[in-house]
C-alpha cells in the first residue's frame, strides 16, 4: 500500500531520494541497531559467522520448529542450525537479542579469484541501541568462547603431525591431521596411584586456572617431562592426558624441522587447548651444551648444524617452549619424553620449561594390580592371597615393564589362571636373574662403561663434540 502510494505521489526521479530519506528517519527513531555477520568477508571466511552458527546450535535445538542438521567431517555428533530466514531470541546478561539467519541468492559473477558459494549467507543481530556496548564489550567474545567449547565437545579430537617436512597443505598449514582415537585413559594406566592422582590434579588445576596465570603474569602453559625405560607407558600417558583434558595433540617430529624459524612457524600454527609432544627428545637432535652452540653461532656467523642440513639448535628449542613465541596461543601443554634423562641439558629441565618431571618406572605392585584388573577383570579380592603376596615380594626385583606384563596377560587372557601362573613364573625368574647380575640399570651402566662400548658409541659422541669445539677454535 505504501509503495503504491509513494509511486502515485512521487515522480520516478524523486522516489529513490525519498526512500533514502525515509530510511534515515526510520533509523533515527528506531530503538534497535543491527549487526550483520556475513559468511564470507570479502574473500576470507568469516570466523565469527561459524562461531555464531555453532553457538546458536545449542539453543536452537530446544527452541526451533524447523532446523537444519549437519554432521561435520571428523565429528561424531550432529549439530542443529537455524533454517534459512528464520530467527531466534537469545538472552545474555538479562538483555534480549534477536538473531536472524538470512540467505539470498548470490549474483552470478563473470570473474572471481576463487569460486564463491551460490548462496549469500549471514546472520543479523538485532539489539536495543542502549545495549549496544554490551555486544561490543562481551557478548561476541562470549559467543566465540562458547563456540570453541561446543566445537571441542562435538568434534573428535585430532592428532597432528609435521611429517611432511616443511611443505604446506592446500590451506597453508604445515600440520597434517587424523582423528585421535587412542583409548588410553588414567583409569587404564598402570602406575603408582598417588603419583597418578597428582598428575591428574595438576592437569585439572592447569585447565581451570586461567585467572591465576593472568594474575601472576605467567604464560598459560605447562611442561611435563616423562622419562623412563621403553615400554613403561610414556606414550600411553600422553594419550591419557589428552583424553582427560579433551585436548588435541601435536606430535612434533623434530628431525623433520630444518631450522629454528621453521620450528617457530609450526608453533604459531598450533591451536590453544592442545598438547605439543616431542618424543625421545634425546634422540631427535644433538642437544648438547647451549653455550657451546651459541659460541659457534657468534664466531662463525651461522649456527653449526648436526651435519644433515638441519640448523635447529638447543636454544631454538628452548625458545620454542619458553620464549616470547611460546605464548602466541594459550592453554598449551608441552610434553617431552626420553629414555635417558641424564642425557638432557639442564636448561631444558628447569622449572618453567618442564614443570613436572614424571618418572615412568618398571611395574610396581599397585600397577600390576591395575593391569590384572584391566586385562583379566580381577578385582582386589579375586586373587589368591598367597599369589598376591608373592607377586608383591618379587615384582620390584623383577624390573618388568608394564608393556611386558600386558603382553603376557593378553596372550593368555582366555585362561586367567594360566595367565597369572605364567606371569608369576616370569616375575620369579627375572627377579632371580637380577639378583645374580645386579639391577638392569646397573647392567646398562656397566655395558656403557666397558671399553668395547667406548669404542663403539660412548666415546664417539665426545669425539664429535671435541671436533666441533676445535673447528670453532680454528675459526
Ligand atoms: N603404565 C602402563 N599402563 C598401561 N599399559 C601400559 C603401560 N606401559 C606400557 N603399557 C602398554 O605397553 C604398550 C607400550 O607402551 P608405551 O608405548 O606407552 O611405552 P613408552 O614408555 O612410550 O615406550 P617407548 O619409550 O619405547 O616409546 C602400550 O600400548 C600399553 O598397552
Ligand atoms: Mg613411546
Amino acid at each position: 500500500f505504501c509503495k503504491s502510494l509513494m509511486n502515485s505521489i512521487f515522480p520516478p526521479e524523486l522516489r529513490f531520494a525519498f526512500l533514502k530519506l525515509s530510511n534515515r528517519v526510520f533509523k533515527l527513531f528506531s530503538t534497535f541497531c543491527y549487526f550483520d555477520i556475513t559468511e564470507i568477508d570479502g574473500v576470507n571466511t568469516n570466523e565469527l559467522y561459524n562461531a555464531v552458527q555453532l553457538y546458536l546450535s545449542s539453543s536452537v535445538s530446544i527452541a526451533g520448529n524447523r532446523l537444519s542438521l549437519t554432521r561435520a567431517v571428523n565429528s561424531s555428533s550432529i549439530t542443529f542450525g537455524l533454517s534459512n530466514n528464520d530467527s531466534i531470541v537469545d538472552t545474555y546478561n538479562s538483555v534480549t537479542v534477536v538473531w536472524e539467519h538470512i540467505v539470498t541468492q548470490r549474483q552470478t559473477q563473470t570473474f572471481a579469484w576463487r569460486p564463491m558459494p551460490e548462496e549469500k549467507r549471514g546472520f543479523t543481530l538485532r539489539i536495543k541501541k542502549k545495549d549496544k556496548n554490551l555486544v561490543l564489550d562481551s557478548y561476541l567474545e562470549y559467543i566465540m568462547e562458547r563456540a570453541n567449547e561446543i566445537r571441542r565437545t562435538n568434534q573428535d579430537r585430532l592428532l597432528y603431525t609435521n611429517s611432511r617436512g616443511g611443505s604446506l597443505d592446500s590451506r597453508g598449514l604445515p600440520w597434517e591431521s587424523v582423528p585421535f582415537k587412542h583409548p588410553s585413559t588414567f583409569d587404564t594406566l598402570a602406575m603408582d596411584p598417588v603419583k597418578k592422582q597428582q598428575i591428574m590434579d595438576d592437569l585439572t588445576d592447569f585447565a581451570q586456572c586461567q585467572s591465576f596465570y593472568q594474575k601472576t603474569g605467567r604464560a598459560w602453559k605447562r611442561g611435563y617431562l616423562l622419562y623412563g625405560p621403553p615400554g613403561t607407558g610414556k606414550s600411553s600417558m600422553i594419550a591419557a592426558m589428552a583424553n582427560h583434558l579433551r585436548y588435541d595433540i601435536y606430535d612434533l617430529e623434530l628431525t623433520e624441522v630444518k631450522s629454528n624459524s621453521e620450528l617457530r612457524k609450526l608453533l604459531m600454527k598450533t591451536s590453544s587447548k592442545s598438547i605439543i609432544v616431542i618424543e625421545d627428545i634425546d634422540c631427535s637432535i644433538n642437544l648438547t651444551n647451549r653455550n657451546k652452540k651459541q659460541s659457534n653461532e657468534t664466531e662463525t656467523g651461522f649456527v653449526e648444524g648436526s651435519g644433515d642440513g638441519s640448523t635447529i639448535t638447543l636454544s631454538g628449542l628452548l625458545n620454542f617452549t619458553d620464549g616470547l613465541w611460546s605464548c602466541c596461543g594459550s592453554e598449551r601443554i608441552f610434553v617431552f619424553t626420553t629414555n635417558h634423562i641424564d642425557k638432557l641439558d639442564p636448561a631444558l629441565l628447569r622449572s618453567g620449561r618442564m614443570d613436572m618431571h614424571v618418572h615412568m618406572s618398571y611395574c610396581t605392585f599397585p600397577s600390576i594390580k591395575i593391569l590384572l584388573r584391566n586385562y583379566l577383570g580381577y578385582e582386589e579380592g579375586d586373587l589368591n592371597d598367597d599369589v598376591l603376596k608373592e607377586m608383591e615380594e618379587v615384582v620390584d626385583k623383577a624390573e618388568i615393564t608394564p608393556a611386558d606384563v600386558s603382553e603376557a596377560l593378553i596372550k593368555n587372557r582366555r585362561d586367567k589362571d594360566r595367565a597369572v601362573r605364567e606371569l608369576l613364573e616370569d616375575l620369579r625368574s627375572r627377579a632371580k636373574r637380577n639378583e645374580k647380575n645386579g639391577s638392569l640399570e646397573e647392567q646398562e651402566k656397566m655395558a656403557l662403561d666397558s671399553p668395547y662400548a667406548e669404542a663403539n658409541g660412548g666415546g664417539e659422541e665426545e669425539e664429535i663434540e671435541d671436533i666441533i669445539c676445535k673447528s670453532s677454535d680454528d675459526y
